[in-house]
């Protein structure tokens, strides 16, 4: 029997995970990334790090599922996105550290192209704003920046990748140098209607097309292992997808409206919009969901900066609790809100207030507030500012929502989900298998490789675990998200000049 192997290279972890043809998962092996903050606000990795710690997993995770590696049919890669590493295509050692999405060290790069009026240039050919979240400033920053650089790059001395294509790179005994649609779309270099690396975006950057991978589907053989990198065997490297649009792959979300929501620190949430890029008006991202069978499907993606990372505030920050686990019998000893707001605006708000001065607040304390209240609202907030980027992709797409499906760490409390349905007025989906990153890499990987022919296999295989039906009333929904509203409202207007 043959098995897939998929390795989910994330911000602060490495993966390597071993599924069975029935999306079984046989054994998980992970390894912490060191996160290097050289200055407040910015964020880097030691690439070298991570591409021994894609070594080490992927030794462990055989040993773990007792299989040789002549019994992996495919590997599939799917990766932090926007995280940019340059390195040198000789000696193939990176020039800078990776400089990881989170960083802020660009943002003055991107102020002065947004002063300069190049923000609807960008967002009409790549979908994304001008921001430090993205690659293409990050590598003008290291163009910039790193002695010497500027000149090896004009030299065509140079090799520009994200995780995926660092990985792919390393792992091909430093033979090939590719990226797939998705992590392309995240660089703000790569024009998603044309399909090609914009000219006009890279001249404006000051980037040479010569250091930039090739751009391939998200599921084909992009080459293979070299024996001495895959423990003695050249195994094929056949599924590439960023870490948000994998899971909206293994989510299965293939059809037009559905959309998958990840409860993590933050909150991700994609929905595929078919065949045609949909331009947003509040603020979403147009992005590539996959590459597949010489078709591209686009998604709008949006993200709740502060989720997960509420609960520990409650537990790090303020200490209210001991364990994020606590907050569900703390909300559910309430009735309800009893009145109580929170809007967790710790670093601003997102789509669609985009206000990034914003700062969070609570509303509606009485002397009767206890923890239960602190904790319920807590997770009532992930509820609402979830709703909220919802209801941008129906406005903005004007797309009933077929499904919406959901994973990540937060997901285990029943509250939330249970509240989230109420909330959204939608039935919301568990699957059984909650790491879907790694499975919509591997599905990906297999797909290419004739592990599973078609999607509809891959459908067959995927498991429901947990459905949240709605219980609330129109009227009491209508009565919590109208608070919501104001108290969003309120937070914008605090602002001490
Ligand atoms: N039972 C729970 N209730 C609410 N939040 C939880 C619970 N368990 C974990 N979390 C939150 O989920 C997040 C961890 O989820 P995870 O998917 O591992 O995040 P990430 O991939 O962003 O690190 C943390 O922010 C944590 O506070
Ligand atoms: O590594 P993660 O799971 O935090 O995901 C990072 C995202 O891809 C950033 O866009």
């Amino acid at each position: 029997m043959k098995y897939i192997l998929s390795i989910d290279q994330g911000t602060t972890s490495t993966r390597a995970i071993i599924f069975d043809h029935d999306s079984n998962i046989i054994a998980m092996a992970s390894e912490e990334i060191t996160q290097i903050y050289p200055q407040p606000g910015w964020v880097e990795h030691n690439p070298n790090q991570i591409w021994v710690s894609v070594l080490a997993v992927m030794a462990r995770v055989l040993l773990e599922a007792n299989l040789k590696p002549q019994d992996i049919a495919a590997v599939g890669i799917t990766n932090q996105r926007e995280t940019t590493v340059v390195w040198d295509r000789h000696t193939g050692q990176p020039v800078h550290n990776a400089i990881v999405w989170q960083s802020r060290q660009t943002s003055k790069i991107c102020d002065e192209l947004n002063e300069k009026g190049y923000g609807p240039l960008f967002k009409a050919k790549t979908g994304l704003l001008i921001d430090a979240y993205f690659s293409g400033t990050k590598v003008k920053w290291i163009l910039d920046n790193v002695p010497g650089a500027r000149k090896k790059a004009d030299h065509g001395d140079l090799m520009f990748g994200t995780i995926d294509t660092w990985l792919v790179y390393k792992m091909t005994g430093e033979q090939v140098h590719v990226t797939d649609y998705t992590n392309a779309s995240r660089t703000l270099l790569y024009n998603i209607h044309e399909l090609k690396w914009d000219e006009e975006i890279l001249s404006i950057l000051n980037i040479p097309m010569s250091m930039l991978p090739e751009v391939k589907s998200s599921s084909e053989v992009y080459g293979h292992s070299t024996p001495h990198h895959f423990f003695g065997v050249k195994v094929p490297i056949a599924g590439i997808a960023g870490d948000q649009q994998a899971a909206l792959f293994g989510q299965n979300c293939f059809e037009k409206g559905m959309v998958k929501n990840t409860y993590g620190t933050g909150c991700f949430m994609l929905m595929n919009t078919g065949e045609t890029p949909i331009n947003s008006e509040h603020g979403l991202l147009t992005t590539i969901a996959w590459g597949l069978d010489h078709k591209i499907t686009y998604a709008l993606e949006g993200s709740v900066f502060v989720a997960g990372s509420s609960v520990q505030w409650l537990r790090d920050g303020i200490k209210l609790i001991q364990s994020a686990s606590e907050t569900e019998s703390l909300a559910t000893a309430l009735p309800s809100n009893e009145g109580v707001y929170i809007v967790p605006a710790f670093v601003g708000l997102g789509t669609p207030y985009w206000d990034s001065d914003a700062r969070g607040a609570i509303f509606g304390l009485t002397r009767g507030t206890s923890k239960e209240h602190f904790a319920r609202a807590v997770l009532e907030s992930i509820c609402y500012q979830s709703m909220d980027v919802l209801r941008a992709m129906e406005e903005d797409t004007k797309l009933p929502i077929k499904s919406f499906k959901v994973d990540g760490g937060a997901t285990v409390n029943q509250f939330l989900m249970q509240f989230q349905s109420d909330i959204l007025n939608l039935r919301v989906e568990q699957p059984k298998i909650l790491e879907t990153t790694a499975l919509g890499a591997a599905y990906l990987a297999g797909l290419a490789v004739g592990f599973w022919q078609t999607k509809d296999d891959i459908k067959a295989s995927w498991q429901l675990k947990n459905a949240y039906n709605p219980q609330m009333d129109e009227s009491t929904r209508a009565h919590l998200v109208k608070g919501w509203k104001i108290a969003v409202a309120a937070t914008q207007h605090f602002k001490v000049k």
